[in-house]
């Protein structure tokens, strides 16, 4: 297989299709979402990144390549910058809440038995939508927002619409790719399944955001 992701993004369109015609979306592009759920979404966000960073460092530890194992470790470690960049300017401490919505706690689990149960290429396939959806989405805000000059949400935007989130997506595809050129066609299947359910989850993260998801009990 040599270009994986190519097939894989073709079988998942339809999420990011779904992705677009979100609420949430829709309303981040025009800036009219409301403060209380960006804020939702932010906080639930930076719990979701604190388990991420942990899931692309155990990815970069099973990586073969000396270059793999450094861009997943700077890959983790450069989170943290994000994460405090975005929170300084949307989180105020006091609104932080500590419990992960159902959502997030699904998300970050599922990605978590990934890396510790499945194998590496599974793995990477699963924590690919991360980078992809975000880009493609961050891209296609860019594209087509109107409101640039006044937009309250531009520096979250800028961040996956820009370059140098564009340099580490396109390095994540490469590695991933890489591995699936040498894969069997079961574990191939495999990496499809994990990569549709990542985008799903991606989804979900968004929906969850904006119904301000609680648990039910
Ligand atoms: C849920 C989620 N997925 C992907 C990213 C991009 O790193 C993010 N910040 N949050």
């Amino acid at each position: 297989m040599q270009d994986w992701y190519k097939l894989a993004r073709e079988q998942t369109d339809y999420i990011l299709e779904a992705i677009k015609e979100q609420s949430f979306i829709k309303e981040l592009m025009n800036g009219t979402l409301s403060t209380e759920v960006f804020q939702f979404y932010i906080n639930q966000d930076a719990m979701y990144l604190a388990e991420y960073k942990k899931v692309l460092a155990a990815i970069g530890v099973k990586c073969e390549y000396a270059d793999d194992t450094q861009f997943f470790l700077d890959s983790a470690t450069g989170i943290i910058n994000v994460e405090n960049a975005l929170h300084q300017i949307f989180l105020k401490d006091n609104q932080l809440v500590h419990e992960p919505s159902p959502t997030c706690e699904l998300y970050t689990s599922y990605l978590t038995r990934m890396v510790a149960n499945h194998s590496l290429e599974e793995a990477l396939a699963a924590v690919l939508p991360c980078f992809t959806i975000y880009k493609e989405i961050g891209d296609y805000i860019q594209a087509n927002q109107t409101n640039k000059a006044d937009n309250p949400y531009q520096d979250w935007i800028d961040t996956y619409g820009g370059e140098a989130f564009a340099a580490s997506v396109n390095n994540a595809i490469a590695i991933t790719n890489k591995y699936a050129a040498n894969a069997p066609v079961n574990v191939l299947k495999r990496m499809e399944s994990a990569f549709e359910k990542a985008s799903k989850l991606e989804w979900m993260f968004w929906d969850s955001a904006y119904n301000k998801e609680a648990w039910k009990i």
